[in-house]
């Protein structure tokens, strides 16, 4: 047990989806594991392990934003020994050429976030995905004929902005789309030595305004969910 997840020590898998979602993470062991098993209710922040064709796997809700998904995976690294972490949420489309429901592999992961400056000062680190996780999940992605891109997202802890336009410079940079945990990961995934990756769906688009249900957004992005299982797999 840790403060904020009650799984008993060796009940959780050394490989963990992390949806922000906690009812997309009970979808994904009802849809995807064989034999799931409920392994944390604290908070209703649900979590469950079973196994994916196979191997033994875990799914865990880390609720919205770099400071909540931080705790959790703070605790799944330092108290349940996990190796491979991979989040699959939602993000916003900054892109004209990025589309609703397209899938993206975050390579690396900007923050409007204080939290690396609190660790470095002024120095900028980079948090960027494990690269084996990053090309097997692309090769799977591919293979299934996902349209898939690669590249730069923004982490960012606001959802709503005072001003909406301001994500034109990151776009401008290249940077494909907004969610809000990446970063994070990344960072304490560089700091503990072990692999991470987010797999995301575009969700809504702050180019065209487009944007799908919540419904969909838990039940149906099925896709990411295939991927980030499948390149796990592999590991
Ligand atoms: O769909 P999830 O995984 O929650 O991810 C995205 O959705 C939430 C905002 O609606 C944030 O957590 C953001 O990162
Ligand atoms: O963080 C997020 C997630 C989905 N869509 C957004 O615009 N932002």
């Amino acid at each position: 047990m840790s403060i904020h997840l009650n799984a008993e020590p060796g009940q959780i898998a050394e490989t963990v989806l992390l949806p922000g979602d906690p009812l997309r993470a009970r979808h994904i062991a009802e849809t995807f594991f064989e034999n799931p098993v409920q392994h944390n209710s604290v908070r209703g922040m649900l979590g469950y392990t079973g196994t994916y064709k196979g191997q033994r796997v875990s799914v865990q809700g880390t609720g919205m934003g770099i400071a909540s998904s931080m705790i959790y995976v703070s605790e799944l690294i330092t108290e349940y020994g996990c190796q491979n972490l991979i989040r699959v949420g939602t993000c916003g489309s900054y892109q004209p050429d990025v589309h609703v429901r397209d899938l993206i592999l975050a390579q690396a992961a900007c923050t409007d976030s204080n939290i690396n400056n609190i660790r470095f000062g002024q120095k900028n680190f980079a948090p960027i995905a494990d690269f084996e996780l990053l090309l097997r999940a692309y090769s799977v992605a591919q293979e299934r004929g996902f349209t898939t891109h690669v590249g730069n997202i923004m982490s960012s802890d606001t959802f709503y902005h005072d001003d909406f336009e301001q994500y034109k410079l990151w776009a401008q940079y290249g940077v494909l789309a907004v969610e809000m945990e990446a970063a994070g990961l990344y960072t304490l995934a560089a700091k503990h030595g072990v692999k991470a990756l987010t797999v995301l769906t575009v969700s809504d688009h702050l180019v065209t305004r487009e944007e799908t249900t919540a419904e969909e957004r838990q039940l149906t992005f099925n896709g990411m969910i295939e991927v980030a299982l499948d390149a796990a797999l592999k590991v």
